[in-house]
């Protein structure tokens, strides 16, 4: 019997890997075997046309690499990852804890196209990488919400004022503003978990955060 497959996902700067990290050591606290993958995978050369357009090489701009040809680039890498890396063991009964999956398409890519074509592109996504590539589909997504002006700060802090090691999409403020909006359109589509990670002036702490996740996949079925 397969796993369970829980994302966690959220906008740039949420603290999406720490939080997958800490929900990690509680899962296996409680005897889970889990294995923990993050989207992009970097370190994969199925990554090599993510990291082309988040370098800029096609276009300075995100909106200069339409929605659904930045899509396939990151469908393509998990496509990857998911054959080399955790099909046995999702098929096998582990969970998969992912920090980011398809859910980040529809957030970051899903907001270059006019919202009359949301819907379209929402189908297409699912059609696409869960039906014709057969990735897993999720067993819950879990949104870390956070404000764009703590985001952003978080996103600075990062990188110590160097621009230049920002991505196309960090370093386009309109674009990730955008992205909100878009997540909250498929939160409410597809029935995310949306977690509120700040007070509106400064992020939660890391424990509260790390409880309230863990109350959403206690409470899943
Ligand atoms: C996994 C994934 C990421 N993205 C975007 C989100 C990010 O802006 C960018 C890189 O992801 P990531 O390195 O996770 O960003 P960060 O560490 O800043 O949170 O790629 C997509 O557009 N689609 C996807 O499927």
């Amino acid at each position: 019997m397969p796993g369970k497959l829980i994302v966690i996902d959220g906008l740039d700067g949420s603290g999406k890997s720490t939080q997958s990290e800490r929900v990690a050591k509680c899962l296996r606290a409680r005897g889970e075997q889990v294995k923990l993958i993050s989207f992009p995978d970097y370190g994969e050369p199925s990554s090599a046309l993510v990291k082309m357009y988040l370098g800029g090489e096609f276009s300075d701009s995100p909106n200069g690499v339409n929605a659904y040809a930045a899509s396939t680039f990151y469908a393509v890498d998990r496509y990857a990852s998911f054959k080399k890396f955790w099909e046995k063991e999702y098929l096998s009964g582990h969970t998969i804890l992912a920090t980011r999956y398809v859910s980040s398409n529809a957030i970051h890519q899903m907001g270059k196209l006019p919202r009359n074509q949301w819907d379209e592109y929402l189908k297409w996504l699912d059609d696409f990488e869960y039906e014709k590539l057969c990735l897993p589909r999720p067993d819950q997504v879990i949104f870390l919400n956070m404000s764009r002006s703590v985001a952003d700060r978080l996103i600075e802090g990062r990188y110590g004022g160097d621009e230049s090691r920002k991505d196309i999409h960090e370093k386009d403020r309109a674009y990730l503003q955008s992205c909100q909006e878009t997540a909250e359109y498929a939160a409410k589509a597809q029935n995310w978990r949306m977690i509120c990670c700040d007070d509106g002036k400064n992020p939660l702490p890391l424990e509260f955060v790390t409880e309230r996740i863990m109350e959403k996949i206690e409470s899943r079925a």
